[in-house]
């Protein structure tokens, strides 16, 4: 493929003799990457599957490589939710911040979510995260992705960080900042990116990096930890972006990071310090392993914070939810406890502690419970993919090997047992994969119009 002139010279003179090996990758195919979704499945349970052939990523235990011709953006299992399609070298980012169940944790960068989702698997669905980001569209497919994901504990914003800095200063117990970058390892996935460098676009990306590591460091409790990642090579925006840092805010410490599978340390002779801390640091190389290209810091904030309590949202009363309450009488197998909470007619379960979002753009608020019609309950899409098949009191079984699931995707009526009334989960292998309703021997599509396939899958 073709690099821009200036790229070229700036690689070879950085690394030298290494940088034939470099070059060469840009003649080779890239990795594909998926991650099982913990919440739902095992990664023994998707390597079982005979439609995929898949081969572990070894520095992500729930990653995988697959072949090309794999496909499994067109598998139902990926709208069931059961794994995420992700660069491999993306996925070593999110495993980093160790988020615990219960922590509150901020995904300042964090669309289209790969590392949100990757975040909200090891916090097992509790604590909260505040997944954000800056533009609308972008914004909206993080939402589509959570919610496909069955993640449930995600306040997700649509702010700048400057704005969640005013909000919530001091009150995260960890922050990823996966920054916007020159994205000089995307090139062999979008050849356009490469189109679009210039030592200006870099200098630029590290301006803006500045500025959103500065309101990361505000939202950061005492202790906290920071995670700052790129997927370029520039030491502008890696190495140089974090020594620039550390003499800016002196309270912080570079955490050594755990290297394996062909993962590297960072490169401090590429900085004016030379600071050997920045060896700690991470890089993923095209040429030392199977994946584009990421750059990791892990940092700790031990100097004090200056800390807002936010209080947090009280439930709705009881008696608000009683059309709810009927409907899960009706459908559910148990009944949902915690706080919830009405934005118009739409209900949602809050995350844990979820603090007031009142004055902030939230786009989906913990669990998206469904919508009060006229004394009645229409249950939202997101309950049923976030819940396992044995929650639901009645499911419509659907096979992989059949074909019943596209047109169900489609948004095609079905044929049901005249047995069969009322709200259904619609199962695929026994995963949620969405609602429906029965009455008079036929199955009423609930498939969200927005997400119907359209045109040839196959
Ligand atoms: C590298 S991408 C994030 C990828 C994401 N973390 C994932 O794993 O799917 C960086 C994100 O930063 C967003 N961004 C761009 N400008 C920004 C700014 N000024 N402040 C915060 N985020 C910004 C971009 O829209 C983009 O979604």
């Amino acid at each position: 493929m073709s690099l821009p002139e200036a790229f070229i010279e700036k690689m070879t003179r950085l690394l030298g003799p290494e940088s034939e090996y470099f070059f060469k990758t840009y003649d080779q195919k890239r990795a594909f990457g998926l991650r099982a979704n913990l919440l739902k499945t095992s990664g023994e349970q998707l390597k079982k599957l005979p439609e995929f052939h898949l081969k572990p990523v070894p520095f992500c235990p729930s990653g995988f490589y697959y072949q090309e011709a794999d496909e499994p953006g067109k598998h139902p299992f990926h709208q069931a939710g059961l794994y995420y399609i992700q660069e491999p070298s993306a996925m070593f980012v999110a495993e980093r911040l160790d988020a615990k169940p219960g922590e509150r944790v901020l995904d300042l960068c964090a669309a289209p979510g790969g590392k949100s989702t990757q975040i909200a698997v090891s916090m097992q669905n509790r604590g909260l995260l505040v997944s954000n980001e800056i533009y609308p569209k972008r914004a909206k497919s993080l939402s589509e992705n959570i919610e496909r994901m069955g993640i449930t504990n995600a306040l997700v914003t649509n702010e700048t960080p400057e704005r969640l800095a005013e909000y919530f200063p001091g009150n995260f117990d960890k922050i990823l900042v996966d920054a916007p970058c020159s994205g000089e390892g995307m090139f062999r996935k979008d050849p356009d990116a490469a189109q679009y460098w210039s030592p200006d676009h870099v200098r630029e990306c590290a301006a803006l990096q500045n500025q959103i590591l500065d309101h990361a460091y505000s939202m950061l409790r005492e202790e906290g930890i920071l995670v700052y990642s790129t997927c370029t090579f520039s030491p502008e925006e890696d190495e140089q972006m974090i020594d620039h840092f550390l003499k800016k805010y002196p309270d912080m410490e570079v955490l050594p990071i755990e290297k394996t599978g062909g993962v590297e340390d960072g490169r401090p002779q590429w900085t004016d310090s030379a600071n050997s801390e920045l060896r700690k640091t991470a890089r993923l190389w095209p040429h030392h392993l199977d994946g584009e290209g990421h750059f990791v810091a892990k940092l700790q904030k031990h100097g004090p914070s200056l800390t807002k309590r936010i209080k947090p949202v009280s439930s709705v009363k009881e008696s608000s939810l009683k059309d709810y309450r009927q409907f899960e009488k009706q459908t559910l197998a148990e009944k949902l406890a915690g706080s919830f909470y009405f934005a118009g007619n739409q209900l949602f379960l809050l995350p844990d502690g979820c603090p007031d979002f009142s004055q902030l753009k939230v786009i989906r608020a913990g669990l998206h419970l469904g919508e009060q019609k006229k004394n009645r309950f229409e249950p939202n899409h997101a309950l049923a993919l976030a819940m396992p098949a044995v929650s639901f009191q009645s499911t419509f079984p659907l096979e992989s090997s059949g074909t019943d699931w596209d047109h169900y995707l489609r948004g095609e009526t079905l044929p049901a047992p005249a047995s069969l009334k009322g709200w259904t989960a619609v199962t695929i292998d026994g995963f949620t994969l969405g609602w429906g309703k029965a009455a008079g021997g036929t199955l009423k599509n609930f498939y969200p119009k927005g997400l119907r396939l359209r045109g040839l899958n196959h």
